[in-house]
């Protein structure tokens, strides 16, 4: 008798034992999926071991096997694994995310298919098709859709010469309606009267139309040349590379080539961004070279694309280059050569909700040791950790300090809001050489770009007499005001409010909103300049990739020339035409409570300075701030990476912080505020005793309250000498004890490793 351990697609640490019945014997194998009874539902499980042991307990049989060769290979097994190992997630939910939906649930993911159309068996001879026109002579519409119908289907032949039908070509329903200008009805009466029969055909949804044109890849300059060769030679002694190199240094071109050199290797290139947002430009970019060898992975697309690009990968034309966002590390690979992780300082390459919150840097570099793989990190802001390793010989580094065409960087000037507020020369958010840049900019016909990284209208709304601030119910925060909906809303639960009348604590009717959100930033731009045709980029004007995509391209096309945006433009984007960014107030990064606040900070804005001046004339940056003396401004102002990380580095060290130490938090939530914070102490009494002072906390986090849940935060710093697989073990162990505590029932507790 055989038997499968299985796992589940549900947040569970363990395997699951069935027998396998002896009509599936021979055909089961690890990596297949296959339907079981669990808790009486029927679940797709996914077969971890095949063996015979019978287990200590009676087991159900498997109900069926889907599969004929599995959709998850071994090297994808041992990949996911560290992911739970590492991150502290339950195997479960790493298989959760890495399948698409569509393999995870039984029936549902269906092949698409199109209605297609044939002539009826018994109308496939020359005289009864003459019958048949008869009978529709009085029809005029269908008669003329007949017709058509013959003739495309190179049918018509059956009439002239008689010819049996061996030739006939396939027709679909809807080239019938758009050749013979008919509708739907028509076509079905011709098949009610039995002179059509219907079929459906399987299509892929995949683009597989545009051939690869390498002649469309551009040559590169020499610094880039030089930079490629040195990446290539990096390569040969370091497993992860890191290209550092500024803004508009052409970094993309030498991706270009290096997925080049890849594919006449016959080796596969897996291409990560951290943003579905960012693929729109450098899709294009890429397709034009790469034509249909390029795949597009990401979870906006649907699950049914995902799946036949999952098929694809497993068969034996895969993809050779895919394109993707962070779930793309869970795809098969059979080849992989290369993984390029471009802007991999981006945050949103660490999965916060659900779990597993795995950072897919991390796990790119893993996925391409395993596969033999060399794994490129590009960026112009190196993230901490990065830099770190690359200047301490464990990658290799290599930079590009020329922006391409060799214009120059832009010029920041810093403005001191402070003392223009105190001299009364702010006009709302904007200092006078604001103003005059903009203005003169587009006057010229350039373009702008005015950075906030706050959306809505105001911030927070206040009471004028009592200071009484709307908070959300459900969140420990306060509410942001949409003007154009005309309400409040909670950025944490997504709950709305009306914006109350009067002041529910004195009844003074002039609430006030404090701050600017981008909205309000638009208002102001409209007063400010009336002529300037403006656009605004925020989580609440992208909710469609259309709209998103709109935005970029009117942008490009310089159908709107001033752009206003959060963090969401810094990203990658390359306009030719922005003369003048202004980065409208540097402090509500740099007050963040949180220890990567500046590292934040420095990337946010040196990336958007570099969306100025990237072709033609230099650009001109407008950096408004309270703070001009922090040395992190000035950093930023002389692009200095290294002088900036030397003195973040002293204190991130002396504070025991990452690269230095691993940084744990543990996250506990309760309703009851009371036993959230009994357990956090209970939890963090028992670490200490286990770990020392390497245990801090319980704390109440920023925002203690989430969606009526409370939460406490433990901290732990780990110095990278000591066993993590005992650290691991020893907080399962103790989390898992606290957990079934009955007094903490439905405490919920979770780890974030290597937090952001
Ligand atoms: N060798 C080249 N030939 C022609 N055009 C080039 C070349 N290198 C770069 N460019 C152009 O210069 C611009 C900037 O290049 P790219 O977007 O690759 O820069 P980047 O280094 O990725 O910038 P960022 O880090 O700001 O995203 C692009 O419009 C690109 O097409
Ligand atoms: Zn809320």
């Amino acid at each position: 008798m055989k038997y499968v351990d299985v796992v589940l697609p549900l947040p569970l640490e363990d395997r699951f034992t069935y027998s396998v019945p002896s009509s599936f014997e021979s055909v089961v194998v690890p990596g297949m999926r296959v339907t079981v009874d669990f808790r009486r539902k029927k679940t797709m499980a996914l077969v971890a071991a095949v063996h015979e042991t019978k287990p200590p307990f009676e087991c159900k049989d498997i109900l069926d096997v889907p599969d004929i060769v599995p959709v998850v290979t071994p090297q994808q097994f041992r990949l996911w694994q560290w992911i739970a190992d590492y991150y502290m997630a339950p195997f479960g939910e790493v298989y959760n995310v890495a399948l698409p939906g569509g393999l995870k649930a039984p029936g549902v993911y269906r092949p698409k298919t199109e209605t297609c159309l044939a002539l009826a068996p018994e109308y496939r001879d020359g005289r009864a098709l003459r019958v048949a026109m008869e009978i529709l002579k009085r029809a005029k519409a269908q008669a003329k859709a007949f017709a058509v119908f013959l003739e495309l289907s190179h049918n018509d032949t059956l009439i002239t010469d008689g010819a049996a039908a061996g030739t006939s070509v396939e027709i679909t329903r809807d080239e019938l309606m758009n050749s013979a200008h008919c509708t739907a009805a028509v076509v079905k009466s011709l098949v009610d009267r039995k002179l059509l029969v219907t079929y459906e055909r399987e299509v892929g949804r995949l683009n597989c139309d545009t051939q690869p044109c390498l002649e469309n890849i551009k040559r590169l300059n020499e610094a880039q040349q030089d930079a490629y060769n040195r990446i290539l030679m990096s390569f040969m002694k370091k497993n992860v590379v890191l290209l550092h190199g500024v803004t508009s240094s052409g970094k993309t071109e030498i991706y270009i080539h290096l997925i080049k050199q890849a594919m006449e290797q016959h080796r596969q290139v897996l291409y990560l961004l951290p943003e579905i947002a960012l693929t729109v430009q450098i899709r294009e970019r890429l397709q034009r070279v790469f034509g249909n060898r390029l795949g597009i992975y990401h979870s906006k697309y649907s699950d049914a694309e995902r799946v036949e690009i999952w098929k694809k990968q497993l068969s034996d034309n895969p993809y050779d280059v895919i394109l993707g966002a962070r779930s793309a590390v869970f795809l098969p690979f059979t080849r992989l050569g290369l993984v390029i992780v471009d802007e991999e300082h981006e945050t949103s390459f660490k999965q916060q909700d659900p779990a597993p919150r795995y950072h897919a840097r991390s796990v790119a570099i893993m996925l391409a040791q395993a596969c033999g793989a060399k794994t490129l990190l590009g960026t112009a802001t190196p993230s901490a950790e990065t830099y770190h390793n690359a200047t301490t010989g464990k990658y290799g580094l290599v930079t590009l300090n020329r922006r391409y065409k060799d214009i120059q960087l832009p010029e920041i000037r810093v403005v001191d809001i402070r003392d223009m507020q105190r001299r009364k020369m702010m006009n709302g958010p904007f200092s006078p050489v604001l103003v005059k840049s903009v203005r003169e900019v587009l006057e010229g016909g350039g373009q702008a770009i005015l950075f906030q990284n706050r959306r809505g209208f105001a911030p927070m709304m206040e009471c004028k007499v009592c200071g009484w601030v709307p908070r959300c119910t459900n969140c420990d925060v306060s509410l942001t005001y949409h003007k154009n909906m005309n309400q409040l809303t909670c950025h944490y639960c997504g709950y709305t409010y009306k914006l109350p009348e009067a002041c529910p604590c004195c009844g003074n009717t002039d609430l006030k909103g404090r701050g600017y959100g981008t909205e309000k930033i638009e208002d102001k731009v409209m007063e400010v300049f009336p002529e300037a045709r403006v656009a605004r980029m925020d989580l609440d004007t992208t909710r469609t990739r259309t709209a998103y995509e709109r935005i970029i391209s009117d942008f490009s096309a310089g159908r709107t020339n001033l752009l206003i945006g959060t963090q969401m433009i810094s990203k990658g984007l390359d306009f030719g035409g922005v003369g003048v960014v202004g980065i409208l107030n540097a402090d509500s990064m740099l007050n963040y409570p949180d220890f990567r606040a500046y590292e934040h900070a420095f990337t946010m804005m040196s990336q958007v300075a570099g969306r100025a001046g990237r072709k033609g004339r230099r650009g001109l940056v407008i950096l408004q701030t309270k703070s001009p003396e922090l040395p992190v401004i000035s950093h930023v102002v002389h692009n200095n990476t290294s002088a900036f990380y030397a003195g973040l580095f002293e204190e991130r060290s002396l504070f025991c912080y990452p690269p230095f130490y691993n940084v744990i938090y543990i996250f506990l939530n309760h309703r009851d505020e009371n036993r959230v914070s009994t357990a956090a102490h209970e939890l963090g009494n028992r670490l200490r005793s286990l770990l020392g002072n390497r245990v801090l906390g319980p704390d109440r986090p920023a925002v203690a309250k989430v969606k009526t849940m409370n939460i406490r935060k433990i901290v732990l710093k780990l110095e990278k000498t000591i066993d993590m697989g005992k650290v691991r073990r020893c907080l399962r162990s103790e989390i898992g004890r606290l957990e079934s505590d009955t007094r903490y029932n439905s405490l919920k507790v979770y780890c974030d490793v290597d937090p952001l």
